[in-house]
């Protein structure tokens, strides 16, 4: 959330709203790396109420990234009361709850206390650099998908042709939870006993909200941990025996939207059913309507999500774009296809710990005071460098440094990068994906910038919609919440409320931006295997 200076915020909101008060609501709540927040949504599918904070992640050593799950459970539920405090209504009027969450981030707990074993294991978590580095060169990895590309050959089976190109990598939950199970001991014993509950911060989130008695996660969240099957829509018994996963640590995977339980009576006074969960970028999805095959969304939040609706199949891997359950509804199955740039909302923040600028809204003014960046360039890189690079010992750089460059040229540079990676990410997604694009939609913090929305624009030579409100996945969820329960009766009908803020069209022909993108490919190809040579 833009402007989230104090660790907390509440806002009322639009009293003309108000007037028309139809008497019940529903919750969004988004999870996400750098904050969590919640709306109270009307009929209208108006905000009446939010509240969000910071959510504060632990750094132990360097590349590890963990979230204390006591204090986001306090988090989680303050920013609930908050938002319905500051939209005026009682907890009685709320009708279900929609939580959308970070992806892959996860956590295990004993199943008999309810203890948790560790931290939440971020998604941006780099502990498992060197668990995958090692898997993906394995002789049996080798051999697994030398066997699929045969099997593929013969059958040519999606699952085999998408195994035959599978590669680990540290953002899939599965080697850092091999990395758990070797180092504490603890867990691997409550492996043995029977006693080990996985979970992604939903699952959790769940676990606690009805203490201890729904555990459960859904599809969408679980395509995304590198553990799912999503040509049989199951966990990968392939994956989870190549590695020594038992499958029966993890939980039931259900529909996205689907009543997981009642929360209980005793947190918020009374029992709200828990009607969606939902990964926070297939949520941005369905809240910005992208329900046609084609549709793309750009999220650009703490990384980049770079999503396009791919139909009721899976496409198979290849290479940059990985395939995931966007969600499941009744017979409902909507797939996407995804790629990533880790490191996007945490390069500003970087940038404002050192004191170039104080409010990020401030950068796209001190970008459009300046010409150019001076030839320096910036390599967004602190988590590694994802497809279609996929070093994770990449190094964060700033290359053409000079003796006039000031920090208008360094934030320049910044959100350069950040269109630069977007419009790899965009060619990637052509190039692979054969599948014609009809709308683009943008959300996260960082689409607030309209100097990084435009460069983007005109670099991959197409409009992109910026919504009104761009809390895409707290609409999300709020909405596979209300479609739960009947507040709203269909996707028309959430068609019909969406309201698009602006246009960003083309202005600039992507070869004004050649030369300056080759420059930046250079020092990104610079700054790769970084950490390997020291
Ligand atoms: N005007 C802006 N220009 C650039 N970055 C911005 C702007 N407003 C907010 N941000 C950045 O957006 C990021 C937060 O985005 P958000 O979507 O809320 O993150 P997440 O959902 O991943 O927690 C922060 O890094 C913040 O600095
Ligand atoms: O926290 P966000 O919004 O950047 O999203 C994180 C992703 O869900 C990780 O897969």
């Amino acid at each position: 959330m833009s402007g989230l200076q104090a660790g907390a915020e509440q806002r009322r909101e639009e009293p003309s709203a108000r007037a028309s008060s139809p008497s019940r609501f529903v919750l969004g709540l988004d999870v996400g790396s750098t904050v969590i927040r919640c709306h109270v949504y009307d009929r209208t599918a108006r905000v009446r109420g939010s509240s969000a904070q910071k959510v504060e992640n632990v750094y132990p050593q360097p590349g590890w990234v963990e979230i204390d799950p006591d204090a986001l459970w306090a988090q989680f539920v303050a920013v609930i009361k908050d938002a319905v405090k500051a939209a005026g209504v009682q907890m009685h009027q709320i009708v279900g709850l929609g939580i959308s969450t970070q992806r892959a981030t996860f956590i295990t707990w004993n199943k008999r206390t309810g203890h948790h074993f560790h931290n939440f294991i971020s998604w941006q978590d780099l502990r498992a650099a060197e668990l995958v580095k090692s898997w993906n060169n394995s002789l049996v990895m080798k051999l697994l998908r030398g066997s699929c590309r045969a099997l593929h050959f013969f059958s040519r089976s999606k699952l085999m042709l998408t195994v035959s190109r599978f590669h680990f990598s540290t953002q899939h939950a599965t080697l850092r939870l091999i990395w758990i199970l070797q180092n504490l001991p603890e867990v691997q014993k409550a492996v043995e006993e029977d006693n080990c509950c996985f979970g992604t911060i939903d699952t959790w989130l769940l676990h606690k909200l009805t203490k201890g008695s729904s555990y459960a996660t859904d599809y969408s969240n679980a395509s995304t941990t590198g553990l799912f099957d999503p040509f049989g829509m199951c966990w990968s018994k392939i994956i989870a025996n190549v590695v020594s996963i038992p499958l029966s640590i993890l939980p039931p995977v259900k529909d996205t939207s689907h009543n997981f339980g009642s929360v209980d009576k005793e947190i918020f006074g009374v029992p709200i059913p828990v009607v969606a969960l939902v990964g926070d970028q297939q949520s941005a999805m369905f809240g910005e309507c992208c329900f046609q095959t084609g549709d793309v969304k750009l999220t650009m939040g703490t990384g980049t999500f770079l999503d396009i609706n791919t139909g009721n199949s899976p496409q198979h891997v290849n290479g940059g774009f990985y395939p995931l359950i966007g969600w499941k509804i009744g017979q409902e199955v909507v797939c996407l296809a995804e790629g990533n740039a880790g490191d996007t909302g945490t390069a500003i923040i970087w940038a404002q710990k050192l004191d170039l600028f104080t409010d990020a809204a401030e950068t796209e003014k001190m970008a459009l005071s300046l010409e150019d960046s001076e030839g320096v360039y910036f390599v967004p890189s602190f988590n590694g460098l994802q497809a279609p690079l996929n070093d994770p010992c990449a190094c964060a750089s700033f290359m053409g440094l000079k003796h006039s460059t000031s920090k208008y040229h360094l934030v320049r540079a910044i959100l350069e990068s950040i269109a630069f990676r977007n419009k790899q990410l965009y060619d990637m997604m052509q190039r692979e994906i054969q599948i014609p694009v009809t709308n683009i939609r943008a959300d996260g913090g960082v689409c607030n910038n309209a100097f990084v929305m435009q460069m983007t624009s005109d670099l991959i030579n197409e409009r992109i919609d910026r919504p009104a409100h761009f809390d895409m996945s707290c609409l999300g969820a709020a909405t596979l919440a209300g479609l739960g329960v009947g507040f709203w009766a269909n996707k028309e009908e959430l068609q019909k409320l969406r309201r698009s803020e602006m246009v960003f069209k083309p202005q600039k022909k992507w070869q004004e931006y050649e030369m300056n993108m080759e420059n930046w490919v250079k020092a990104v190809k610079r700054s790769m295997n970084w950490y390997n040579k020291t």
